[in-house]
């Protein structure tokens, strides 16, 4: 579904990214994992097509992508509701969304627990709720493919879990294949994943399990 082949990103003479070969098969549980400023949100950047890479090539088959940046500077933005931010998740604009969409919107402002909140403000909004409608936004259009770039960075850990849990639900029931870059990976659910160590090139794919050996061995640290 997704293939990576020798890509490199520069920026000028600086390579963040280089020789990076990896692919995603639909289904898959996709855990992104490095230290700070490994190039984690510069890889996804380039799935999504907000970067280009500087070599190699990236084969994509799929045109419905959800998306959740791990940026979410507000305060710079002109003022936006609740309803705006998840509207303008559905791939083609419309004013009005349909009943099942309508209904699909109230099923996830109920289980993100925010269900209060659509009519108001984003400014008004604590960072963890912004964060919540921004999942909504991304996961509105029933996307093939979720990147999500630390998405849990702003919210409290009985919530990380039930969130973690939801996401599960969601790539069992719809098959949808998730991309998620973390820095943690205590709350996320690690059976029948794939995780991948970056730090400027791929050190480690494979099992949570293997990982471990991975990690034990201190092959990142060298
Ligand atoms: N537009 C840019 N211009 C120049 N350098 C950049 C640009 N974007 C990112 N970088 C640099 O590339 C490196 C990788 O950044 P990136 O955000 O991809 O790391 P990361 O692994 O996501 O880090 P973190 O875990 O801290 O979020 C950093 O050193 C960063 O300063």
């Amino acid at each position: 579904m997704i293939e990576y082949k020798n890509v490199g990103v520069s920026f000028g003479k600086f390579n963040v990214l280089s020789n990076v070969n990896f692919h995603v098969e639909k289904g898959d549980f996709f855990h992104i994992v490095g230290p700070n400023g490994s190039g984690k949100t510069t890889l996804v950047k380039t799935l999504v097509g907000l970067l280009k890479q500087s070599e190699g090539t990236i084969d994509i088959n799929t045109k419905n992508m959800g998306y959740l940046p791990q940026k979410l500077n507000l305060k710079n933005l002109i003022p936006m509701t609740v309803q705006e931010v998840i509207y303008s998740g559905f791939k083609k604009p419309k004013l009005f969304p349909s009943k099942s969409e309508c209904q699909l919107i109230k099923d996830w402002l109920k289980k993100m627990e925010i269900e209060d909140l659509f009519g108001h403000s984003m400014n008004y909004l604590s960072g963890g709720q912004q964060q919540r409608v921004y999942l909504i936004r991304a996961l509105i259009s029933e996307p093939d493919v979720l990147i999500l770039d630390e998405p849990t960075s702003a919210l409290d850990p009985s919530f990380r879990e039930k969130f973690y849990i939801l996401l599960h639900e969601i790539q069992r029931n719809n098959k949808t294949t998730i991309i998620h870059v973390t820095h943690d990976l205590t709350d996320a659910i690690k059976e029948n994943c794939k995780i991948m160590y970056v730090d400027q090139t791929i050190k480690f794919i494979g099992s949570y399990e293997d990982f471990n050996k991975f990690e034990h061995r201190g092959h990142h640290h060298d």
